[in-house]
């Protein structure tokens, strides 16, 4: 299992990356729950990123992005994607709001085709009927979703506020079983950690937990993110 940490500048994730983090998330973090990062910061958290692999040839880092809580057109979703793709993102997390829609489907395929990999990010209501999120995460797996996770957009209550543990279980199996790489996030703290880390998902997300007041608009605090991967360590 892996921690992923949202960051929304270049100091922030060379104490991920330092810290041990491997998923570094780049988000917008002072609104909504998925906005897109400046793409200038973005560029820099990058060269960051590719400085840190060139003293750490081992070091497996992986690099996902957020472009919105919404969409206006499918060009402007084509453009948000596309442009981080091409300056070196690994992953785009992609909101029900685009991957759900009818509208996105025919830019979603045009990107899954060239080298994009994306992340579908599921609401808790979409998790709780499970027939239903047997369909859909079949049908993401079909069509060629690199993976899929579970993320709020209210971020005073944590995830398991709002889902059963059952649910989360049932989603995760079912994701691995369809070999997409799963993660839960969500107003996670440290206490959620052990219990959730014990359903084995490929990876849990952090921000409002490693901030102070648990406000993900304020910077993280180094000493959470440390003790976040210590707790990682414990268990890997
Ligand atoms: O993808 C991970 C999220 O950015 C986690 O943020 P959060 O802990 O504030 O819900």
């Amino acid at each position: 299992m892996q921690v992923l940490v949202s960051v929304s500048s270049v100091q922030e994730a060379e104490l991920a990356l330092s810290a041990g983090v491997r998923l570094i998330d780049l988000k917008e973090t002072s609104y909504g729950a998925l906005a897109a990062l400046d793409l200038d910061v973005s560029q820099s958290i990058i060269d960051a990123v590719n400085r840190y692999r060139q003293q750490h040839p081992d070091s497996a880092i992986t690099v996902s992005a957020t472009i919105g809580d919404d969409c206006a057109s499918v060009p402007a979703f084509l453009q948000l994607s596309g442009t981080r793709c091409n300056m070196g993102v690994d992953v785009i997390k992609l909101p029900e709001t685009i991957w759900g829609q009818e509208n996105f489907q025919t830019g979603i395929t045009l990107l899954l085709s060239s080298h994009c990999r994306l992340i579908a990010v599921l609401s808790p209501p979409s998790l709780a009927e499970k027939d239903r999120l047997q369909g859909i995460l079949h049908d993401l797996a079909r069509r060629g979703y690199w993976g899929v996770m579970v993320d709020t957009t209210e971020k005073s209550q944590p995830l398991t506020a709002l889902l059963a543990l059952d649910a989360l279980v049932y989603f995760v199996g079912m994701a691995r079983s369809l070999n997409l790489y799963v993660g839960m996030a969500g107003g996670l703290r440290m206490a959620q950690f052990e219990q959730l880390a014990a359903i084995a998902p490929d990876y849990l997300g952090f921000r409002s937990g490693l901030c102070a007041n648990q406000r993900r608009e304020q910077p993280l605090i180094p000493e959470k993110v440390h003790l976040l991967v210590e707790k990682l360590s414990q268990i890997c």
